[in-house]
């Protein structure tokens, strides 16, 4: 695949800066949970990517993001794909770790701090930046932990796991296997784990250190060492006073792999990637239950007596580790922050597609509206006047005349961007280059399909 994005990289540049720079704006399909926020980084081109980037966040449209794809076409030359993806929070290749801090994880703290459980999860393709982003995340959160400006005293306990399949280890006893197991309460405990006392920042770098050294890796195809299992950092907070805790996730997910970056592996390795994409499909059916659980907790007001949506969280080891977190039925106060992270590389495009569509499914629905079919599909169609002045204004130079690439007058008034109801005959028109006339018929079906 890389071989025809690398020939037909000028094809790409051209199709892509033909597009209309104010696409129409996005019609959100979700919206923030009442305890979640959905955030999404896009990581720096690497110097050794050879192709563009796919990913162009939206100037018109705050915290939307294009991801153009190009696309070989059966009878023809390749064409755009354009898909767009919106979240809570967009971050750009030149943002810091230190500006999400700041924008999203800074009020964990002392939320957890004051005993609420905050988690965090970085989600996303393999070599996306999960691990340099958690990582230095974890930095920040020990830096702000320990600075001493949060009021009261407590202790600081950390437990730095993984999780490969089902099995845990303890990556602070040279990763030892440990065990899984519900108590009568019901509350999964992390048998053979050791909860390492934190007196000082000194302390609480050297345990993370000591953990990267012993978290598991292996190379990808995208990434020469990548994390084959879910890191979970638990911050527990003990309040002496009142013998209550808060509690701090702060989770490293595997990256996941497509079918096609697994198929050079061996069937060991191809086991280990099922098991990953599964338990990630759980997470966000999990993720979401919860949104869908708070949403119509905070709307109805009351917890009792109603019906919330089911939570599979016992289906993975991954969430029974976290049931707290989902459980519809547990009573601790909540907040979490999910960060996909996404490498805007061309060759990566598929995977950006899923992992953002991820991103956007762990959005609360948006409210019911009342738009029928018909209301959305006048919305998309035009007076032959405004085509052609629409045309006129984008079909480049030298112009495409009204003449040859005009909507087919049928004796209806109205007409949409369907290819059934434009007529096509660029490559007729004198003066109009072929390539030209390609790539306005293409554009002109790529507003038909995202439309
Ligand atoms: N925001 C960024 N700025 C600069 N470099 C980055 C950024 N994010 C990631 N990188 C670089 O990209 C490479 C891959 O990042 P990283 O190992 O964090 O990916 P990952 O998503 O954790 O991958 P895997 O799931 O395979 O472990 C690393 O070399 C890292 O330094």
């Amino acid at each position: 695949m890389e071989q025809f994005y690398l020939k037909n990289i000028s094809k790409y540049h051209s199709l892509v800066d033909a597009l209309d720079p104010c696409p129409k704006p996005r019609i959100s399909k979700g919206m923030p949970g009442p305890n979640m926020v959905v955030s999404a980084r896009i990581r720096p081109l690497s110097e050794n990517e050879r192709l563009p980037s796919a990913t162009f966040p939206r100037s018109s449209q705050k915290n939307v993001v294009d991801v153009h794809d190009l696309c070989n076409h059966p009878r023809g030359a390749p064409i755009l794909r354009s898909n767009d993806y919106q979240v809570d929070r967009l971050f750009h290749p030149k943002s810091t770790t230190e500006e999400i801090y700041e924008d999203l994880v800074a009020d964990l703290v002392p939320f957890a701090w004051n005993g609420g459980i905050g988690t965090l999860f970085a989600y996303g393709q393999t070599g996306s930046g999960k691990t340099f982003t958690v990582n230095r995340l974890e930095e920040l959160v020990a830096d702000t932990l320990m600075n001493g400006n949060l009021e009261g005293e407590r202790e600081i306990y950390m437990t730095i796991i993984d999780l490969a399949g089902n099995a845990a280890f303890d990556l602070l006893s040279d990763r030892k296997p440990i065990s899984l197991l519900e108590d009568s309460l019901g509350i999964t405990q992390m048998v053979g784990a050791v909860e390492h006392p934190v007196l000082d920042m000194e302390d609480m770098r050297a345990l993370i250190e000591r953990a990267t050294s012993f978290r598991r890796t292996a190379p990808t195809l995208k990434n020469p060492a990548s994390s084959r299992s879910h890191a979970i950092c638990r911050i527990r907070i003990w309040n002496r006073a009142d013998g209550s805790d808060g509690l701090l996730y702060l989770i490293d997910l595997a990256g996941s792999e497509g079918a096609r970056d697994v198929a050079a592996h061996g069937a060991d390795r191809m086991r280990e990637a099922r098991q990953i994409n599964i338990s990630l499909s759980v997470l966000k059916d999990c993720i979401r239950g919860k949104a869908e659980a708070d949403t119509a907790t905070s709307l109805k007001g009351e917890k009792l007596g109603q019906k919330l949506p089911h939570v599979p969280f016992r289906q993975s080891a991954l969430t029974r580790v976290l049931k707290h977190v989902f459980d519809p039925a547990g009573a601790r106060a909540c907040r979490t922050v999910v960060i996909a992270c996404v490498n805007p590389s061309l060759a990566d495009v598929g995977p950006t597609k899923n992992t953002l569509r991820f991103a956007e499914m762990l959005r609360v629905p948006g409210p019911a509206t009342n738009e029928t079919s018909a209301d959305r599909k006048s919305a998309i169609q035009w007076t032959n006047t405004q085509l052609r002045e629409w045309i006129r204004a984008n079909c480049g130079t030298p112009a495409i005349l009204d003449s040859v690439v005009a909507p087919r007058e049928s004796g209806a008034q109205l007409f949409n961007l369907s290819g059934a109801e434009i007529e096509y005959r660029c490559r007729k028109c004198p003066g109009v280059r072929l390539e030209q006339a390609k790539a306005f018929r293409s554009m002109l079906w790529q507003m038909y399909i995202s439309s």
